[in-house]
């Protein structure tokens, strides 16, 4: 049994204790083992840490943007250095399989620090020309400019899905903006944001610039409505980032939220099949199906679906469940018991509503998976759009097949739903692929394949999958406000003589 070293806060530039004097455990999900004690951050915390990061706000904000994507880029390259020990302690603490960890998580991490670490030094404002002048001295004229300014204290609160690429999503972007950041990850995974702390540290970020708190609902919500933070950006669930926006208004902080989702995947009839299906086994199976952008929801022309379903299932045989420190493993552990019986609770309820249970479908405990909470691949074909299986986000290794027969169908189908994060659809049909991508009501859509998130592309929902975007040049704007600066050159003209 593998445990590890008690997980402090990170305040001012150093791991501390909690004030609060109160810890909470931490679980290796495959094992069902306690992996580490965790200070708890309590309101006292919370305020020592938004004190640190105010109190280095100013420094931090006046250096170039050159001078910070230097730090930023250094920081990016020690994750890179330590990208084995990282991803194997993201394993512990997540469940998910080590190939992923190992090739994705700390590596999409590090991409956005480098990203932003490049941006920094071209974060500008405009001029702008409000005519006049050429008239000699008294002729005057007038311009504007901008000054695109950081924010202040910027609250950054993760989801445990993808712990240590949602720390640096958040932290990248804030921090190449001049802002600085106080972070808590989610209470069920609160390991590896030391690791960013730590490698912003030594790559010389000043401390203060980025601090830890960690805990649960209230820890965040302390976060939310603390007076001296100016912004929160939030990775979980629908009905949690509708809360935490609500307390933001309180303050009027500013707000990117990422929320769930319940994306449609449309597969036409003239699609490649076999590629359309190594998209759908990502967008349902990858990290045991705990992905926001997963899509869980895969139309099928009905001309297709035997074929689809044909090249399929012999590809679902072929995943290995198992140990997640085992390379060959392809499906891990879901993160805790709760959220298994959840996932359980949804495949029973699939079921009991009519759906046809293709495979999967239970609790997986042989060998290595004797004690932790694994879930077989599931498929479920269903009948109709209105069984709770197609409708709500069950956030594990469960995919819903559902047939259509015309393109309007399939699209109305595919926004009859609150949830707008993503979507997909697979044709050949260049005009078509274009034309749907257009009608989808997501965030992002992908032609042609599924998941992936490259950080130069823009990321984040509609409708109630959240508001706001990370990654690409629109984060910036998400992290800074705009000044505008007025200049007279000629009199100040006025009816008050
Ligand atoms: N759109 C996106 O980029 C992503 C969205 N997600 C979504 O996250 C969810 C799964 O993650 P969970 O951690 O279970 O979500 P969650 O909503 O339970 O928790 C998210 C975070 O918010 C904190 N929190 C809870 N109540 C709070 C409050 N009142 N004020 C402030 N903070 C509070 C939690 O401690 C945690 O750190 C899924 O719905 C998934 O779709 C996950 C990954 C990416």
């Amino acid at each position: 049994m593998t445990t590890l070293d008690p997980i402090p806060l990170w305040i001012d530039g150093r791991p501390v204790d909690a004030r609060s004097g109160r810890t909470f455990a931490t679980e290796n999900p495959a094992t069902g083992k306690p992996l580490a004690a965790v200070q708890e951050a309590g309101p006292e915390d919370v305020d020592a840490a938004v004190a640190a990061a105010r109190a280095a706000f100013p420094a931090w904000s006046r250096m170039t943007g050159t001078e910070r994507g230097r730090i930023l880029h250094r920081a990016a390259q020690i994750l890179r250095e330590r990208n084995d020990s990282i991803a194997h302690l993201e394993v512990l603490d997540t469940g998910k399989p080590v190939s992923e960890a190992m090739a994705v998580d700390v590596a999409s991490g590090a991409d956005c620090l480098e990203f932003f670490a490049g941006l920094a030094p071209a974060i500008a404002g405009e001029h702008i020309d409000l005519g006049g002048g050429g008239g000699g001295s008294a002729g005057g004229g007038a311009f504007a400019y901008t000054r695109r300014e950081p924010l202040g204290v910027c609250a950054g609160i993760g989801a445990w899905n993808y712990p240590i690429q949602i720390a640096c999503w958040k932290a990248a972007p804030a921090l190449a903006c001049g802002n600085t950041m106080v972070f808590k990850p989610s209470e069920m995974t609160p390991v590896t944001a030391l690791e960013l702390a730590k490698a912003l540290a030594e790559a010389g970020a000043p401390a203060g610039v980025f601090n830890i708190v960690q805990g649960a609902a209230e820890t965040g919500a302390a976060l939310v409505g603390h007076p001296d933070v100016a912004k929160v950006s939030l990775t979980g669930s629908v009905p949690t980032g509708k809360r935490a926006m609500a307390a933001a208004a309180a303050t009027l902080k500013h707000v990117t939220m990422e929320l769930g989702g319940k994306s449609p995947l449309l597969v036409f009839e003239d699609a490649d099949i076999e590629n359309a299906v190594s998209a759908a086994l990502n967008a349902n199976f990858y990290t045991q199906g705990e992905i926001c952008s997963n899509g869980t929801r895969v139309f099928l022309h009905r001309r297709i679906r035997d074929a689809f379903v044909d090249a399929m299932m012999p590809r679902i045989g072929r995943m290995r469940i198992g140990d997640p420190m085992d390379p060959a493993t392809t499906i891990g552990s879901l993160i805790s018991k709760p959220h298994m019986e959840k996932v359980l609770g949804y495949v029973e309820s699939g079921i009991r509503e009519g759906a046809t249970l293709l495979c999967g479908g239970a609790r997986v405990t042989d060998g290595a998976c004797a004690d932790g909470w694994f879930v077989a691949p599931t498929v479920f074909e269903a009948p109709d759009d209105t069984l709770a299986i197609a409708r709500e986000e069950i956030f594990g290794p469960v995919m819903t097949l559902m047939v259509f027969d015309d393109e309007d169908e399939a699209v109305a189908r595919a926004n009859a739903t609150p949830f707008g994060l993503a979507a997909g659809l697979f044709t050949r049909d260049l005009a078509r692929a274009h034309r749907v991508a257009a009608r989808l009501e997501a965030g992002t859509v992908w032609i042609n394949d599924y998941n992936l998130t490259p950080i130069e592309m823009p990321f984040g929902g509609v409708k109630h999958s959240g508001l706001g975007r990370e990654n690409g040049l629109a984060a910036i704007e998400h992290y800074t406000q705009r000044k505008s600066v007025f200049v007279q050159l000629g009199d100040v003209a006025t009816p008050f003589t």
